[in-house]
């Protein structure tokens, strides 16, 4: 799965590029306002676990998530209960997600907007810049080790974070030696798409507290919630359960309260 998804994401990069030149988007940026201040990392530093919740319209696992998709007032409803930052997908063939969301959610929201798609090419950090994210995905199993460094370095100069995602020890290893200072964990096998919470657990002992450590995938309860509490995990990356849900304010009340 994840191989179909880089090659068709490499194809819509060229096909980007064509539009709009690397260059032309670094002169765009020289343009707008660029802030160190990495809003996206202390959204995170609270000392209660932080929720990242995710605007999710459908996925590889479960088709189609959301019938009605009212983007930016989910965006906003997430915000208004209490979300610490705002996951937007914005691959368009397998999640069919747009960056016209990204963009329209965050010029409606306060708190940080994580781009959420497949980061093949440094292009697509410029890109999500210019459409307000305060941060990336970087998937560690699809990138170099020189690409991840590289990566982390263009999101910093670009006042941005980056949450270099790993699935065992290995790529923890990678994420931590190219200089992550934000990790996250997917409890999702994308072999056969079974989620397991334990998987987060089992790797945190591998990332210092420093660190911040993100668990992401198939968080559906409170009792979820508290399990990585107690095992110190810094946020949770929860789509599925809060798109799904009618009431996201009620639900991410009742996590938060795990
Ligand atoms: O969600 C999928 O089916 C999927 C398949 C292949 C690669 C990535 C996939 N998901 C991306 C994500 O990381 C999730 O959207 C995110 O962690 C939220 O997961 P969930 O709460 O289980 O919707």
């Amino acid at each position: 799965m994840l191989d179909k998804i880089v090659e068709k994401t490499k194809e819509r990069v060229s096909e980007n590029k064509k539009v709009n030149s690397l260059d032309r988007l670094k002169y765009k940026i020289l343009n707008i306002d660029v802030k160190f201040n990495y809003p996206f990392k202390k959204a995170l530093s609270s000392d209660d676990i932080a929720i990242i919740a995710e605007v999710k319209k459908a996925s590889p696992s479960k088709g189609l998530i959301a019938e009605n998709f009212d983007y930016v007032n989910i965006a906003k409803e997430y915000e208004a209960a209490g979300a610490s930052a705002i996951s937007v997908l914005t691959e368009p063939y397998f999640f069919q997600g747009s960056d016209d969301y990204l963009k329209k959610i965050a010029k409606n929201v306060k708190i940080p907007v994580l781009r959420k798609d497949f980061v093949v090419d440094e292009y697509m950090i410029y890109e999500a810049k210019l459409l307000g994210a305060s941060a990336v995905l970087l998937i560690a199993a699809i990138l170099s080790d020189e690409q991840l460094e590289q990566y982390l370095t263009i999101t910093r100069v670009l006042g941005m974070s980056a949450i270099v995602e790993a699935h065992d020890e290995n790529e923890i290893k990678r994420a931590i030696d190219a200089g992550a200072d934000i990790v996250g964990v997917n409890n999702r096998n994308l072999k056969d798409f079974s989620v397991d919470i334990e998987n987060s657990i089992r790797l945190r002992r591998c990332v210092d507290e420093d660190i911040i450590f993100i668990s992401e995938s198939g968080i559906k309860t409170k009792e979820d919630i508290a399990r990585l509490k107690e095992n110190n995990v810094d946020a949770v990356l929860i789509g599925e359960t809060l798109m799904k849900s009618p009431d996201k304010k009620v639900m991410i009340r009742e996590l938060k309260n795990g």
